[in-house]
C-alpha cells in the first residue's frame, strides 16, 4: 500500500526535501506526500492515523532542539523515530522588490533566528514576521516591493521571484536533523537511541544517579537537554541521545533502560534508528 507521509508544507519547504530523502531511504514505494500547515498538524496527522508517517525537524545546529517535536514525542509514546537525516540549510533572501526597499522579512521562526545577524547588519529596520513555513513566507511576498522572504533557493524557480542575497544564514555549517516518524519501532540498523524521562525524586544527586548508569554502561551521550514537564514549575523532562555502535548496542541499551526505569516516573523510548548526513550541491 502507498504510504501517506505528512510534512510541513506548502511545497518547497526544507521539510519537503527531507520527506523525499527519508521516504527513499525507507524504501517507501511511490509515497503520497501530504503537506500540513504547522508542525503540530504534521504530528497530529500521524497520531490520529490520518497519515502513516510524518517528517519533522528535531534539532538545529544553531537554534538547538525543536520544542514542538520534542514535546510531541513525549506526549504520544506510540510514535517512534524510524530514520534521521542531517540536512545542510542554506537560506536565500527572496523578493519581487529591491533590497533597499525591504521593510518586512517573512519566514519560519527558525529561519528568521538563523539569519538574525545578517538581518541586523543588512536590513536593520526591517520587521521580522513569523510564518508557518519558509514556502508560506515566499507565497506571501509575491507581488510586494517591500516584503522579502527567507527560504531555500529552490523556491525562487517555483515562484518566479528574485534572489536578493545568498547565503544569508549566520553560521556557514547551519544544518537541521529531520526525522521520519511512524507508529512502528524499528531497531535493525541504528547509530542513535533516543529517549526521555522524568525522575521520581527531586533531590540532590537524582539526575546524577541516572547519568552514572549511562556512564557505567559505557554509552557515549550525544545529546542531553531538558524541557519543562508543564505539570509543575521546576519539574523537567530530560531528553537523551546515545550513540549505538558495536561496543554499545541495542541489547545494552535495553538493559540500561531496565536499570533507569525504577528511577523514573515515566520513561519514553523514542526508538533506535540510523541518522545519515546528507550533502547537497
Ligand atoms: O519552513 C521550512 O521550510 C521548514 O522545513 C522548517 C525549517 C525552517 C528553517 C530551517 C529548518 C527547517
Amino acid at each position: 500500500m502507498r504510504k501517506q507521509v505528512a510534512y510541513l508544507g506548502p511545497k518547497g519547504t526544507y521539510a519537503e526535501k527531507a520527506a523525499h530523502i527519508l521516504s527513499k531511504l525507507a524504501n517507501f514505494q511511490t509515497p503520497i506526500f501530504v503537506p500540513c500547515n504547522g508542525l503540530h498538524s504534521v504530528i497530529k496527522s500521524l497520531a490520529y492515523n490520518i497519515c502513516d508517517a510524518a517528517v519533522v525537524p528535531i534539532e538545529n545546529s544553531v537554534e538547538g532542539g525543536v520544542t514542538a517535536t520534542l514535546d510531541s514525542l513525549w506526549k504520544f509514546p506510540e510514535i517512534f523515530i524510524n530514520k534521521a537525516i542531517v540536512l545542510p540549510i542554506k537560506h536565500a533572501l527572496i523578493s519581487d522588490g529591491e533590497l533597499s526597499n525591504i521593510s518586512e522579512v517573512l519566514s519560519h521562526p527558525q529561519a528568521l533566528a538563523q539569519c538574525s545577524e545578517w538581518l541586523s547588519e543588512n536590513l536593520p529596520n526591517a520587521i521580522p514576521l513569523p510564518t508557518n513555513s519558509t514556502s508560506e513566507a515566499v507565497n506571501m511576498v509575491k507581488g510586494s516591493k517591500f516584503r522579502a522572504a527567507i527560504g531555500s533557493k529552490s523556491l525562487i524557480q517555483i515562484e518566479g521571484l528574485k534572489e536578493l542575497a545568498f547565503p544569508i544564514n549566520d553560521v556557514p555549517g547551519n544544518c537541521t536533523r529531520f526525522v521520519l516518524l511512524s507508529k512502528e519501532s524499528n531497531s535493525n540498523l541504528a547509530n542513535i537511541a533516543s529517549f526521555a524521562f522524568s525522575l521520581i525524586s527531586n533531590k540532590p544527586g537524582a539526575l546524577l544517579k541516572a547519568i552514572n548508569y549511562i556512564a557505567d554502561f559505557g554509552f557515549n551521550m550525544s545529546k542531553i537537554e531538558s524541557r519543562p514537564s508543564k505539570r509543575e514549575l521546576g519539574e523537567y523532562i530530560i531528553y537523551i541521545d546515545l550513540e549505538i555502535n558495536n561496543q554499545n548496542n541495542i541489547a545494552n541499551f535495553l538493559e540500561l533502560k531496565n536499570k533507569l526505569e525504577p528511577l523514573c516516573n515515566n520513561l519514553v523510548d523514542f526508538g533506535s534508528y540510523f541518522s545519515k548526513n546528507i550533502e547537497l550541491n
